[in-house]
């Protein structure tokens, strides 16, 4: 197998906004209409489109079919940033809350990069209270997504290291461009740094554990096909059919009860989110300690250095 690696939201019913049972789902299930067919682009007629966007997040939704498209857009590579995640969340609250809306498509509006992960630049050179800030927003966006009662799949339609794998993971359904140019996986040891059991916890569960004691020690980033046979993605398709794959996996998701699937998935998820909720404070508290070490800054800076030095 040929592997690539860079050289050198509260659970808990009733929580607020985040809760996997949204009060209503129920009655609102029983009346919702199933999704017999799905527009194979994003052209929807405008007056079943209902756009709306910050400056980092781009979102989509049409009304008639339930399905919205959410997409990063940080040039020049989506890194995610401290604004990007605020952004993300307040998009996120905004669809769940938004009766019409049963399921989202996660993608990003550059043509070759999902998203390179966390943004460096907030995990280096900055001060505690920036760290800690930073790393309540990580947290947030991964919860929302990890138990969001919407359909989430991610339309992976280029490179996904570390944080922009994790954003896929918390999906529960991902299509990635087959293009051998892109790589997935959670490299933060080649960083230099060491990926939370959160974010561990998350890639056990959809890909096992002896493939993630492999993939988290080294640092793996799968190119599609790889990723594909472990377990990684659930699909790769040519470039131009990610968006349009992602609309037809959704409508067949969408065929199932809602109340069925959440209830489902709340079930699969909710020991995992939970372990983070019990101890959230105490994972800002190791993160702002770790990432505060000056050997962490250093790897960081190299890191930072490496990336911008390297041939293109
Ligand atoms: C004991 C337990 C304690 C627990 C504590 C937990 C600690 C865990 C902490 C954090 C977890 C971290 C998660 C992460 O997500 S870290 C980020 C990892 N990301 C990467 O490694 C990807 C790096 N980037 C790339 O590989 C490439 O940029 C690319 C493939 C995404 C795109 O390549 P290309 O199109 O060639 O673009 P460039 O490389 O030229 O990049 C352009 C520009 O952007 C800068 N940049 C790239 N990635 C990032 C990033 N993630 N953050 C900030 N900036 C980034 C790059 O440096 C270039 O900058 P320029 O030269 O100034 O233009």
């Amino acid at each position: 197998m040929a592997l690539r690696a860079v050289s050198a939201l509260t659970w808990g019913l009733g929580g607020p906004g985040v809760g996997p049972l949204r009060s209503g789902t129920f009655l609102r299930c029983a009346t919702q209409h199933r999704l017999e067919k799905m527009p194979s682009s994003i052209g929807f007629p405008e007056a079943s489109r209902r756009p709306f966007s910050s400056h980092r997040i781009l979102v989509d939704v049409d009304q008639s079919h339930g399905v919205a498209t959410m997409k990063l857009k940080n040039p020049p590579v989506n890194s995610l940033s401290l604004e990007l995640l605020t952004e993300f969340v307040i998009s996120w609250e905004k669809l769940e809350n938004d009766k019409s809306c049963r399921g989202v498509i996660l993608t990003s509006n550059s043509p070759k990069i999902f998203s390179a992960g966390l943004d460096i630049t907030d995990m280096y050179g900055k001060n505690a209270a920036h760290y800690a800030e930073f790393w309540k927003a990580v947290q947030e966006v991964w919860l929302k997504l990890y138990t969001s009662n919407m359909v989430v799949i991610a339309a992976i339609n280029g490179s996904s290291p570390a944080g922009g794998c994790l954003m896929s993971l918390a999906s529960d359904y991902r299509i990635m461009a087959d293009n051998p140019k892109y790589t997935i996986g959670l490299n933060e040891t080649l960083l230099g740094i060491v990926a939370p059991f959160w974010f561990k916890d998350n890639l056990v569960n959809t890909i096992g554990n002896r493939a993630s004691e492999h993939a988290l020690q080294r640092g793996l980033l799968f190119p599609p096909a790889d990723a594909l046979k472990i377990g990684l993605v659930d699909q790769i398709v040519p470039e131009d059919k990610v968006q349009s794959t992602a609309l037809s996996v959704m409508s067949e998701w969408l065929k199932i009860p809602d109340h069925a699937r959440q209830l489902t998935k709340t079930m699969m998820r909710k020991p995992t989110a939970d372990r983070l909720l019990k101890q959230r404070e105490a994972d800002i508290q190791n993160f702002v300690s770790f990432i505060s070490k000056d050997s962490i800054q250093k790897s960081l800076h190299m890191y930072l250095k490496f990336l911008k030095e390297r041939e293109k």
